[in-house]
Protein backbone atom coordinates (compact mmCIF):
# COMPACT_ATOMS: atom_id res chain seq x y z
CA UNK A 1 0.00 0.00 0.00
CA UNK A 2 1.39 3.14 -0.85
CA UNK A 3 2.13 5.70 2.03
CA UNK A 4 -0.75 8.42 2.63
CA UNK A 5 0.30 12.03 2.24
CA UNK A 6 0.17 13.90 5.23
CA UNK A 7 -3.77 15.56 5.89
CA UNK A 8 -3.81 18.81 4.29
CA UNK A 9 -3.53 21.57 7.27
CA UNK A 10 -3.99 25.08 7.47
CA UNK A 11 -0.22 25.86 8.16
CA UNK A 12 1.40 23.29 5.51
CA UNK A 13 -1.04 24.73 2.86
CA UNK A 14 0.49 28.02 3.41
CA UNK A 15 3.60 26.75 4.50
CA UNK A 16 3.32 29.07 7.88
CA UNK A 17 6.67 27.18 8.60
CA UNK A 18 8.64 28.99 5.86
CA UNK A 19 6.68 32.78 6.55
CA UNK A 20 6.65 32.98 9.96
CA UNK A 21 10.33 31.85 10.24
CA UNK A 22 11.75 34.10 7.65
CA UNK A 23 12.00 37.13 9.99
CA UNK A 24 15.50 37.35 11.01
CA UNK A 25 16.24 41.00 13.29
CA UNK A 26 19.99 41.45 13.13
CA UNK A 27 19.28 43.87 16.25
CA UNK A 28 17.40 43.63 19.61
CA UNK A 29 15.37 46.62 18.44
CA UNK A 30 11.84 46.78 19.21
CA UNK A 31 10.69 48.25 15.39
CA UNK A 32 12.83 46.66 13.55
CA UNK A 33 10.12 43.65 13.37
CA UNK A 34 7.84 45.72 12.03
CA UNK A 35 10.60 47.28 9.09
CA UNK A 36 11.04 43.28 7.65
CA UNK A 37 7.57 42.38 8.16
CA UNK A 38 5.89 45.43 6.12
CA UNK A 39 8.81 44.81 3.12
CA UNK A 40 8.21 41.50 2.97
CA UNK A 41 4.16 42.14 2.83
CA UNK A 42 4.92 44.55 0.31
CA UNK A 43 7.45 41.57 -1.89
CA UNK A 44 3.81 39.69 -1.36
CA UNK A 45 2.07 42.12 -3.30
CA UNK A 46 4.30 42.58 -5.54
CA UNK A 47 4.32 39.55 -6.37
CA UNK A 48 0.46 39.25 -6.56
CA UNK A 49 0.73 42.69 -8.83
CA UNK A 50 2.87 41.16 -11.30
CA UNK A 51 0.69 37.79 -11.56
CA UNK A 52 -2.40 40.19 -12.24
CA UNK A 53 -0.52 42.30 -14.39
CA UNK A 54 0.63 39.38 -16.32
CA UNK A 55 -3.12 38.50 -16.55
CA UNK A 56 -4.18 41.62 -17.73
CA UNK A 57 -1.84 42.00 -20.39
CA UNK A 58 -2.88 38.58 -22.08
CA UNK A 59 -6.76 39.85 -21.48
CA UNK A 60 -5.78 43.12 -23.25
CA UNK A 61 -4.17 41.41 -26.40
CA UNK A 62 -6.87 38.55 -26.90
CA UNK A 63 -9.57 41.96 -26.87
CA UNK A 64 -11.34 41.09 -23.64
CA UNK A 65 -12.65 43.78 -22.26
CA UNK A 66 -14.88 42.28 -19.49
CA UNK A 67 -11.73 40.55 -18.20
CA UNK A 68 -9.42 43.31 -18.68
CA UNK A 69 -11.53 45.66 -16.69
CA UNK A 70 -11.92 43.41 -13.85
CA UNK A 71 -8.37 42.25 -13.32
CA UNK A 72 -7.22 46.28 -13.39
CA UNK A 73 -9.66 46.81 -10.77
CA UNK A 74 -7.99 43.97 -8.51
CA UNK A 75 -4.56 45.11 -9.06
CA UNK A 76 -5.67 49.06 -8.36
CA UNK A 77 -7.64 47.37 -5.21
CA UNK A 78 -3.98 46.03 -4.23
CA UNK A 79 -2.11 49.32 -5.04
CA UNK A 80 -4.26 51.47 -2.64
CA UNK A 81 -3.76 48.63 -0.10
CA UNK A 82 0.41 48.97 -0.62
CA UNK A 83 -0.06 53.24 -0.45
CA UNK A 84 -2.16 52.54 2.78
CA UNK A 85 0.87 50.48 4.05
CA UNK A 86 2.98 53.26 4.64
CA UNK A 87 0.83 54.70 7.52
CA UNK A 88 1.88 51.87 9.19
CA UNK A 89 5.55 52.13 8.72
CA UNK A 90 5.34 56.01 9.40
CA UNK A 91 4.61 55.58 13.07
CA UNK A 92 8.32 54.31 13.43
CA UNK A 93 10.23 57.73 14.67
CA UNK A 94 13.64 58.49 13.55
CA UNK A 95 15.15 57.42 16.48
CA UNK A 96 13.69 54.29 16.36
CA UNK A 97 14.98 53.43 12.80
CA UNK A 98 18.15 55.49 13.92
CA UNK A 99 18.52 52.05 16.23
CA UNK A 100 18.82 49.44 13.99
CA UNK A 101 19.71 51.47 10.73
CA UNK A 102 23.27 50.75 10.41
CA UNK A 103 22.51 46.84 10.65
CA UNK A 104 20.99 47.27 7.17
CA UNK A 105 24.58 48.22 5.63
CA UNK A 106 24.40 48.71 1.60
CA UNK A 107 20.95 47.14 1.82
CA UNK A 108 18.37 49.17 -0.15
CA UNK A 109 15.15 48.93 -1.39
CA UNK A 110 17.01 49.67 -4.91
CA UNK A 111 17.76 45.71 -4.93
CA UNK A 112 13.73 44.96 -5.07
CA UNK A 113 13.56 43.09 -7.91
CA UNK A 114 10.10 43.06 -8.16
CA UNK A 115 9.78 46.88 -7.73
CA UNK A 116 12.00 46.86 -10.79
CA UNK A 117 9.82 44.01 -12.62
CA UNK A 118 6.44 46.11 -11.68
CA UNK A 119 8.14 49.29 -13.83
CA UNK A 120 9.38 47.39 -16.54
CA UNK A 121 5.29 45.82 -17.21
CA UNK A 122 4.76 49.57 -16.44
CA UNK A 123 6.84 50.75 -19.51
CA UNK A 124 10.52 51.92 -17.63
CA UNK A 125 13.14 50.71 -19.84
CA UNK A 126 16.61 52.20 -18.07
CA UNK A 127 19.42 49.85 -18.22
CA UNK A 128 20.73 51.70 -15.40
CA UNK A 129 18.81 49.62 -12.70
CA UNK A 130 20.37 46.52 -13.41
CA UNK A 131 23.66 48.01 -11.46
CA UNK A 132 22.20 46.89 -8.42
CA UNK A 133 22.33 43.02 -9.15
CA UNK A 134 24.62 40.56 -10.08
CA UNK A 135 25.33 39.46 -13.76
CA UNK A 136 24.17 36.20 -13.88
CA UNK A 137 21.71 36.82 -11.34
CA UNK A 138 17.98 35.50 -11.93
CA UNK A 139 16.91 38.60 -10.49
CA UNK A 140 18.32 40.21 -13.23
CA UNK A 141 17.35 37.85 -15.35
CA UNK A 142 13.62 38.59 -14.56
CA UNK A 143 13.99 42.60 -15.02
CA UNK A 144 15.96 42.25 -18.32
CA UNK A 145 12.95 39.41 -19.45
CA UNK A 146 9.92 41.82 -18.08
CA UNK A 147 11.88 44.61 -19.89
CA UNK A 148 12.06 42.59 -23.14
CA UNK A 149 7.96 41.54 -23.21
CA UNK A 150 5.55 44.32 -24.38
CA UNK A 151 4.37 46.99 -21.59
CA UNK A 152 1.25 47.24 -20.42
CA UNK A 153 0.65 50.31 -22.82
CA UNK A 154 1.55 48.31 -25.99
CA UNK A 155 -0.77 45.27 -25.04
CA UNK A 156 -3.27 47.90 -24.43
CA UNK A 157 -2.39 49.28 -28.17
CA UNK A 158 -3.24 45.47 -28.97
CA UNK A 159 -6.29 45.49 -27.41
CA UNK A 160 -7.17 48.51 -29.17
CA UNK A 161 -6.50 47.38 -32.48
CA UNK A 162 -7.91 44.25 -32.23
CA UNK A 163 -11.62 46.36 -31.67
CA UNK A 164 -10.74 48.22 -34.79
CA UNK A 165 -9.48 51.38 -33.68
CA UNK A 166 -6.64 52.68 -36.25
CA UNK A 167 -3.60 52.16 -34.26
CA UNK A 168 -0.57 53.09 -36.31
CA UNK A 169 1.23 49.91 -37.43
CA UNK A 170 4.58 51.82 -36.45
CA UNK A 171 3.13 51.24 -33.08
CA UNK A 172 1.76 48.03 -32.84
CA UNK A 173 4.98 47.06 -34.35
CA UNK A 174 7.79 49.09 -32.57
CA UNK A 175 10.73 47.25 -30.70
CA UNK A 176 9.13 47.11 -27.54
CA UNK A 177 12.23 46.64 -25.53
CA UNK A 178 12.88 50.23 -26.02
CA UNK A 179 11.43 53.22 -24.33
CA UNK A 180 7.93 54.18 -25.45
CA UNK A 181 7.74 57.60 -27.34
CA UNK A 182 4.59 59.67 -27.09
CA UNK A 183 2.81 59.63 -30.41
CA UNK A 184 0.17 62.48 -31.29
CA UNK A 185 -1.02 59.54 -33.61
CA UNK A 186 -1.82 57.90 -30.82
CA UNK A 187 -3.44 60.26 -28.89
CA UNK A 188 -5.69 61.04 -31.86
CA UNK A 189 -7.17 57.47 -31.34
CA UNK A 190 -7.18 57.44 -27.85
CA UNK A 191 -9.37 60.48 -28.55
CA UNK A 192 -11.93 58.34 -30.35
CA UNK A 193 -12.10 56.02 -28.18
CA UNK A 194 -12.75 58.84 -25.37
CA UNK A 195 -15.66 60.09 -28.04
CA UNK A 196 -16.92 56.63 -27.90
CA UNK A 197 -17.08 55.93 -24.38
CA UNK A 198 -17.21 52.17 -24.35
CA UNK A 199 -15.27 49.65 -22.54
CA UNK A 200 -12.06 50.66 -24.05
CA UNK A 201 -12.79 54.16 -22.50
CA UNK A 202 -13.11 51.78 -19.12
CA UNK A 203 -9.95 50.89 -19.41
CA UNK A 204 -8.00 53.90 -20.26
CA UNK A 205 -9.48 55.47 -17.09
CA UNK A 206 -8.00 52.94 -15.14
CA UNK A 207 -4.83 52.62 -16.69
CA UNK A 208 -4.65 56.68 -15.63
CA UNK A 209 -5.82 55.62 -11.92
CA UNK A 210 -2.54 52.89 -11.99
CA UNK A 211 -0.81 55.14 -13.02
CA UNK A 212 -2.26 57.88 -10.54
CA UNK A 213 -1.63 54.96 -8.05
CA UNK A 214 1.92 54.28 -8.47
CA UNK A 215 2.85 58.51 -8.44
CA UNK A 216 0.88 58.27 -5.28
CA UNK A 217 2.98 55.55 -3.91
CA UNK A 218 6.51 57.30 -4.97
CA UNK A 219 5.22 60.66 -3.23
CA UNK A 220 4.13 58.80 0.10
CA UNK A 221 7.47 57.18 -0.05
CA UNK A 222 9.48 59.88 -0.39
CA UNK A 223 7.43 62.12 2.48
CA UNK A 224 8.08 58.88 4.42
CA UNK A 225 12.04 59.11 3.51
CA UNK A 226 11.97 62.80 4.51
CA UNK A 227 10.35 62.61 7.64
CA UNK A 228 12.60 59.14 9.00
CA UNK A 229 15.79 59.96 7.64
CA UNK A 230 15.65 63.99 6.28
CA UNK A 231 18.50 64.50 3.99
CA UNK A 232 21.02 61.62 5.13
CA UNK A 233 22.54 59.91 2.25
CA UNK A 234 20.76 56.72 1.30
CA UNK A 235 21.92 53.24 2.44
CA UNK A 236 22.05 52.47 -0.95
CA UNK A 237 24.47 55.38 -1.85
CA UNK A 238 21.68 58.05 -3.55
CA UNK A 239 21.44 61.34 -1.97
CA UNK A 240 18.18 60.01 -0.08
CA UNK A 241 15.30 62.08 -0.52
CA UNK A 242 16.30 64.28 -3.23
CA UNK A 243 17.06 61.26 -5.59
CA UNK A 244 13.57 59.89 -4.69
CA UNK A 245 11.66 63.36 -5.22
CA UNK A 246 12.87 63.33 -9.07
CA UNK A 247 11.22 60.15 -9.68
CA UNK A 248 8.11 61.54 -8.84
CA UNK A 249 5.51 63.13 -10.99
CA UNK A 250 7.18 60.78 -13.66
CA UNK A 251 3.66 59.49 -15.62
CA UNK A 252 4.08 55.76 -17.18
CA UNK A 253 1.51 55.97 -19.86
CA UNK A 254 2.49 60.14 -20.61
CA UNK A 255 -0.32 59.65 -24.03
CA UNK A 256 -3.34 59.05 -21.72
CA UNK A 257 -2.21 62.31 -19.35
CA UNK A 258 -1.36 64.19 -23.12
CA UNK A 259 -5.05 63.63 -24.42
CA UNK A 260 -6.82 65.34 -21.19
CA UNK A 261 -6.19 69.00 -22.03
CA UNK A 262 -8.38 68.05 -25.54
CA UNK A 263 -10.87 66.09 -23.75
C1 LIG B 1 11.79 53.93 6.95
C2 LIG B 1 11.45 53.45 5.79
C3 LIG B 1 12.20 53.68 4.51
C4 LIG B 1 13.24 54.50 4.27
C5 LIG B 1 13.96 55.48 5.21
C6 LIG B 1 13.59 54.31 2.87
C7 LIG B 1 14.60 54.97 2.24
C8 LIG B 1 14.94 54.83 0.92
C9 LIG B 1 16.01 55.51 0.26
C10 LIG B 1 16.92 56.55 0.89
C11 LIG B 1 16.04 55.09 -1.03
C12 LIG B 1 17.03 55.49 -2.13
C13 LIG B 1 18.05 54.40 -2.26
C14 LIG B 1 19.22 54.56 -1.32
O1 LIG B 1 20.15 55.30 -1.66
O2 LIG B 1 19.18 53.94 -0.23
C15 LIG B 1 14.98 54.12 -1.18
C16 LIG B 1 14.67 53.49 -2.36
C17 LIG B 1 13.65 52.59 -2.50
N1 LIG B 1 12.84 52.10 -1.49
FE1 LIG B 1 12.79 52.74 0.39
N2 LIG B 1 12.75 53.39 2.32
C18 LIG B 1 11.89 52.97 3.29
C19 LIG B 1 10.88 52.04 3.15
C20 LIG B 1 10.57 51.37 1.99
C21 LIG B 1 9.54 50.40 1.85
C22 LIG B 1 8.55 49.96 2.94
C23 LIG B 1 9.59 49.94 0.58
C24 LIG B 1 8.68 48.91 0.02
C25 LIG B 1 9.09 47.95 -0.73
C26 LIG B 1 10.66 50.63 -0.09
C27 LIG B 1 11.05 50.45 -1.39
C28 LIG B 1 12.00 51.19 -2.04
C29 LIG B 1 12.25 51.08 -3.47
C30 LIG B 1 11.52 50.19 -4.45
C31 LIG B 1 13.29 51.97 -3.75
C32 LIG B 1 13.88 52.27 -5.13
C33 LIG B 1 13.14 53.48 -5.66
C34 LIG B 1 13.64 54.03 -6.99
O3 LIG B 1 14.84 53.87 -7.33
O4 LIG B 1 12.83 54.65 -7.68
N3 LIG B 1 11.25 51.49 0.80
N4 LIG B 1 14.32 53.99 0.00
N1 LIG C 1 17.54 52.96 2.00
C1 LIG C 1 17.13 53.11 3.40
C2 LIG C 1 17.14 51.76 4.09
C3 LIG C 1 15.91 51.05 3.71
O1 LIG C 1 14.86 51.64 3.74
C4 LIG C 1 15.95 49.64 3.34
C5 LIG C 1 17.03 48.86 3.70
C6 LIG C 1 17.04 47.50 3.43
C7 LIG C 1 15.97 46.93 2.78
C8 LIG C 1 14.90 47.72 2.39
C9 LIG C 1 14.89 49.08 2.66
N2 LIG C 1 13.80 49.81 2.27
C10 LIG C 1 13.74 50.72 1.30
O2 LIG C 1 14.66 51.34 0.81
C11 LIG C 1 17.98 54.11 4.14
O3 LIG C 1 18.81 54.76 3.52
O4 LIG C 1 17.76 54.28 5.34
Amino acid sequence: MTERNAALTYESYLALPEILGAQRPRSHEHDEMLFIVIHQVYELWFKQLLHELAHLRSRLETGDTAHSIRTLRRALTILKVVVAQIDVLETMTPSQFAGFRARLDAASGFESAQFRELEAVLGRRDRQVFEHYPPESGARQRIAEAMENPSLFDSFLGYLARHDYPVPEEALRRDVRLPWEPSEEVQDVLLRVYADDGGAATICEHLVDLDEGQQEWRYRHVMMVQRTIGDKQGTGGSSGASYLRSTVGVPAFPDLWAVRSRL
